[in-house]
């Protein structure tokens, strides 16, 4: 018999915490699960009236909350009394790379996860299971324990480790029709009562267990190997560029093999997101640090791969406008990440716009989802310029067919489905002549836009 779990405590209300235990607290309603946060703006926005202001977009998220919340599912920023009163609580706090001292651009901070850990140990009176939900370097479940064993009150911690493969855009349904939950651990109690959590919407041989090291290990090894998928077909992209060969044909081709699969196979201007990048990253720093230096430059080309299109992408927006775009104007067709998120971190867009920009290009930006705020933020972190001058020279607006308006080319960047369903005729009619387009996600109908006269560009093609 595994303990039966009444309350959580979530650490954490952003991407993966705030979907996540929505979805639980929905399958599960005798569970009370309260999910916590520093970030008091943040909680506000959660437990805003109108669900049109959550600070994250997910198709279907806001149906759950209108279900869940004040129900069983809280919000809140008081994180000592939701840590108190929890059987079990789940770390979902950030893990950015680390930009300062040893690993700086490579490692993962853990500092907020170490933060979390020394909370928990500071409040809890009774026995709790902790569950690691943010991304870590695998054995980061030792450090933890430490520091609960040596800095808290004689109480009985159970580390788990269950990583979220959940991506934007569709976590929803990721989250309620998971190709598998995994758990690693080991106490066979508490992980008992985390399966029976999950056991509530998840077929138990969807639910893989396994130790703590190969649970952490197994969540950096999926991103890097979704993401080596993007990098190794974006590579193929560039050589069909030169040869004829259409990048879309080859993915289809190489799919059907069913030892390769159809998914993940799409040419793009590069991937973002705040995950591949960050957990390939720290997979390289890893091995590094146990002297596997082949291994970790296996991975690195990956890294070097997204660079490389995202690079190529603008190069050939340059060299394509007659070698100059200074002074000229380019539409931004999105800006998020991938489509149907308001999520902006590493998004390709960020660093195509950064390198036009550098060419003295002006960019007029239309994203359905992501604020100007976003945008200028995104912009400013990168530090190349003022943000006096990153708001000269970028402008938001609220249509895509403004954002065209006067444009010497549109380039998509993410691949929002309005954006195939547009006037296209329109849009050419306002912009300057010869218009161009360029397709960072194969998305638009190349016989339309060039039966309209569009001078079409598409990765891969
Ligand atoms: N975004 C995604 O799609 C996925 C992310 N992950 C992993 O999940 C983890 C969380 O990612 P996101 O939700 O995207 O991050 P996020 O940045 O959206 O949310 C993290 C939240 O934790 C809060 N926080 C940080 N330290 C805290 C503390 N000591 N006490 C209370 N709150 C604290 C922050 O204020 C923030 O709101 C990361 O490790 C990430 O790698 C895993 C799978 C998918
Ligand atoms: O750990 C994480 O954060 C998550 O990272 C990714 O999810 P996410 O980054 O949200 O979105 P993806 O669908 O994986 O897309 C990542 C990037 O790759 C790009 N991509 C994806 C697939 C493809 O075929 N081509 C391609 O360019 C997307 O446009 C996007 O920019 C993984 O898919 C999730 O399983 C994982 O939980």
């Amino acid at each position: 018999m595994s303990k039966t779990i009444k309350k959580i405590c979530c650490i954490g209300a952003g991407y993966v915490g705030g979907p996540t235990m929505s979805v639980v607290a929905k399958q599960c309603p005798h569970i009370e699960i309260t999910i916590v946060d520093v970030n008091a703006a943040r909680i506000a926005a959660w437990n805003d009236e109108n669900l049109d202001n959550l600070p994250v977009y997910e198709p279907g998220l806001q149906e759950i909350v209108a279900e869940a919340r004040n129900r069983n599912l809280f919000f809140s920023t008081d994180i000592e009394k939701a840590i108190d009163e929890a059987d079990m609580i789940f770390i979902s706090v950030n893990t950015p790379t680390k930009n300062y001292g040893k690993g700086k651009g490579m490692a993962a901070d853990l500092k907020y996860i170490e933060l979390c850990a020394r909370q928990i140990a500071a409040v809890a009176k009774n026995d709790k299971i902790v569950v690691e939900k943010s991304t870590l370097p695998v054995r980061t479940a030792a450090a933890l324990k430490s520091i609960l064993d040596n800095t808290g009150n004689g109480v009985n911690f159970h580390i788990l480790s269950n990583p979220e493969f959940l991506a934007e855009g569709t976590a929803i349904q990721d989250l309620i029709n998971p190709d598998r939950v995994l758990i690693g651990g080991e106490n066979d109690e508490a992980i008992a009562a985390l399966v029976d959590i999950y056991a509530h919407w998840v077929s138990r041989d969807k639910i893989l267990t396994t130790n703590l090291w190969s649970s952490e290990l197994s969540k950096l090894t999926a991103n890097a190997f979704l993401a080596q998928r993007v990098s190794s077909i974006n590579s193929i992209s560039a050589l069909c560029e030169k040869t004829g060969a259409n990048v879309d044909e080859v993915s289809k081709a190489i799919g059907m093999d069913s030892r390769i699969g159809s998914k993940f196979l799409k040419a793009s201007v590069g991937f973002g997101g705040s995950c591949f990048q960050k957990d390939i990253l720290n997979l390289v720093y890893i091995a590094r640090s146990y002297g596997l230096t082949e291994v970790a430059e296996y991975w690195d080309q990956v890294i070097l791969m997204n660079d490389y299109q995202k690079q190529r992408f603008a190069d050939n927006i340059i060299q394509t406008l007659y070698n100059t775009v200074s002074g000229k104007k380019i539409a931004f067709l999105g800006w998020a990440f991938k489509k149907d998120t308001n999520d902006t971190r590493e998004s390709a867009a960020i660093y195509v716009a950064d390198y036009l920009l550098s060419e003295q290009a002006e960019i007029t930006v239309y994203d359905p989802k992501v604020s100007p705020e976003r945008i200028y933020a995104d912009l400013d972190y990168l530090n190349t310029r003022s943000s006096e001058e990153n708001r000269a020279l970028v402008k938001v607006v609220n249509t895509a067919y403004e954002a065209c308006n006067d444009a010497h080319a549109i380039a998509v960047l993410t691949e929002w489905d309005e954006f195939k369903h547009y006037d296209w005729a329109k849009i050419k009619e306002h912009m300057k002549k010869p218009a161009f387009v360029f397709d960072g996600r194969k998305l638009l109908n190349r016989k339309e836009l060039e039966d309209l006269d569009f001078k079409y560009y598409a990765i891969g093609e």
